[in-house]
């Protein structure tokens, strides 16, 4: 994706960076000299390397679309054997059973912090809207958490935030590979968003945080293979280098949410065996990997999201693979985030929304997970009730599922059940309005008593290209053609219409949200991620 805007030599504060977005006094403190080169040196070193590995996706989806199916790749299979472990995990990651995500927010950085979660991942990515403001405000919220200087005033409520004693671990999740940042440009060219987001929170943080006794420690999202992440490693080792600190000192999650990484655990453990502490199981994109990958075979057309759970067969058997892999490796397999969040003024709802969550928790601790995810402090203690009651040491290392074998034929079982045109219904209107809100810069929001986020919102545009695309048949008999998309598409378009007739911020994005997702579903060629070409809605020069 390239963007052109007029090239300034005045906003060259370091020689070939150009600065697109606003900067102010406040964000002149992130994007320091210093700074900057630091990230330019990052991009110049890397960025190639991550083109070079965009278009190997490419090449890999050519070959399913000619019917080749994905395997445990035979070249590697003297990793796979072989008797390695990880590194040791740092101490403050050690027990990890509670783990509160969301964006960067300054309020929600203190909420969560605050939470009583083990550990808090900040979200740059899939609960982000990568606008130039969120990216650089998003940063300085950080470097303000781990000063300890971080508060906050709510102006409409009055109501002060500040840190408690104890706090959550701070982990924090850069954008993927694919997306760029466009408002920085090195040598003329738009910076990776990974690099920029990783980039300037260990320059500014990586010394503080270890004087404060923890560590740069990182979430890495919607890795495809073990290239992905051996290039993860260099750039760790480059970072270090560049600042002085030993081999090791950097640690990383891996985020195993596409269908090809569930084929390459052990490599992507093995790549970054001196900075990897685990491996956590990303549900949603994960299922939406799953559909764009095999999205033109007739024969993996997935049912209703709602009956895509984790357990069905190919979702369990993910889930399992990625515990006795990270087990046998001594690295931490974490769980993953139910969509339920607190229901407000209905008791009745509340307590089922927070059944399911219970029951999502109590399937992954007994299925030997480490530690889950919660999308909302007031779901923290239910995690925890159910983790403290079945794992009883800090994790759950010594579980080994050594008497369970999972196959490529487990990973690829196509799950059975019905596509419904409530179904149908749903993902319009929550792809509508995730995009809706996404393009007035909140990537995480409450729909229909869930959680959407990037991922879950690329599950519902996905299913609605996939239906169209392979003509899928309804449970009513009736078939997902065009023609019923359109009746349908424009029912929900009025009704939404009316719905947030009275959210302002809304109401400005939701026309160019209505085209997007239209566009997107109907489109011959499958966009690869929903936010790429959302993105260039985002993109704000100043100059
Ligand atoms: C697929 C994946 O990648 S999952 C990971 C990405 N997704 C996430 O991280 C989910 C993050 N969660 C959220 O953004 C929010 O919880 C939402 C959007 C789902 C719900 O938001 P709301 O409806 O506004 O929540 P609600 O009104 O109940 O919030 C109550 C309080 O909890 C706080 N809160 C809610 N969620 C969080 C959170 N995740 N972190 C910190 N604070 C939070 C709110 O800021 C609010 O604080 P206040 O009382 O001081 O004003
Ligand atoms: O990032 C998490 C997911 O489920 O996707
Ligand atoms: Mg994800």
């Amino acid at each position: 994706m390239t963007f052109t805007a007029p090239l300034q030599k005045d906003n060259q504060i370091v020689n070939g960076v150009n600065l697109l977005g606003k900067v102010s006094a406040e964000y002149a403190e992130i994007l320091t000299k210093e700074a900057l080169e630091f990230i330019a040196m990052l991009q110049r070193r890397f960025g190639g390397e991550r083109e070079r590995l965009l278009k190997l996706r490419e090449y890999a989806q050519q070959q399913f679309d000619a019917g080749i199916l994905p395997d445990f790749p035979a070249e590697t299979e003297a990793i796979r054997n072989g008797d390695w472990k990880i590194a040791p995990i740092p101490q403050d990651l050690l027990d990890r059973r509670v783990e509160i995500t969301g964006p960067t927010d300054r309020k929600m950085v203190i909420n969560a912090l605050n939470s009583g979660a083990n550990a808090f991942m900040a979200d740059f990515e899939d609960s982000n809207s990568p606008t130039w403001d969120n990216m650089v405000s998003g940063q300085i919220n950080l470097r303000d958490a781990v000063n300890r200087t971080i508060d906050f005033t709510d102006s409409k409520t009055g109501k002060e935030y500040k840190l408690n004693e104890k706090t959550a671990v701070l982990i924090v999740r850069p954008r993927g590979w694919h997306l760029p940042e466009s408002h920085v440009l090195v040598d003329g060219r738009p910076m990776s968003g990974s690099l920029f987001d990783f980039g300037l929170y260990f320059f500014h943080n990586a010394h503080k945080l270890i004087e404060n006794g923890t560590g740069p420690y990182f979430y890495l999202p919607k890795l495809e293979n073990r290239y992905e992440a051996a290039l993860w490693n260099q750039v760790f080792v480059a970072a270090q280098e560049a600042l002085g600190l030993p081999i090791g000192t950097i640690k990383a999650t891996v985020l195993l949410e596409t269908i090809l990484a569930s084929f390459e655990m052990d490599e992507i453990l093995y790549e970054l065996r001196d900075h990897i502490v685990g491996l956590n199981c990303g549900r949603w994109d994960y299922i939406f990997s799953f559909i764009k990958k095999f999205r033109n075979r007739p024969d993996f057309v997935l049912p209703d999201r709602n009956e895509v759970t984790m357990t069905c067969h190919f979702m369990r058997s993910y889930s399992r693979l990625v515990i006795k892999t990270c087990h046998r490796r001594g690295a931490f397999a974490m769980g993953g985030m139910a969509a339920q969040i607190p229901i407000k003024n209905d008791p009745a709802a509340n307590e089922a929304a927070f059944a399911k969550v219970r029951a999502d928790k109590e399937r992954e601790v007994g299925d030997g997970h480490d530690g889950t995810w919660v999308a909302h402090p007031a779901l923290v203690p239910i995690a925890r009730e159910v983790f403290d009651r079945q794992m009883t040491g800090p994790n759950q290392l010594s579980v080994l599922l050594n008497d369970i074998t999972i196959t490529a034929e487990d990973l690829l079982a196509i799950p059975k059940g019905k596509i419904t045109e409530g179904g149908l219904r749903n993902n319009i209107r929550v792809g509508i309005l995730y995009l809706t809100a996404w393009l007035a810069g909140n990537g995480c929001v409450p729909l229909y008593n869930l959680m959407e986020d990037a991922a879950t919102a690329e599950i519902c545009r996905a299913q609605v290209w996939q239906w169209l695309r392979h003509q899928a048949k309804l449970e009513d008999g009736r078939t997902v053609d065009r023609a019923l998309f359109q009746t349908i598409v424009e029912e929900e378009i009025a009704a939404l219409r009316r719905e947030i007739a009275d959210r302002s911020s809304w109401k400005a994005t939701f026309d160019r949200a209505t085209e997007l997702f239209t566009e997107l579903v109907t489109t011959e060629r499958f966009e690869e991620f929903l936010t790429l070409p959302a993105y260039r809605h985002l993109v704000t020069f100043s100059n």
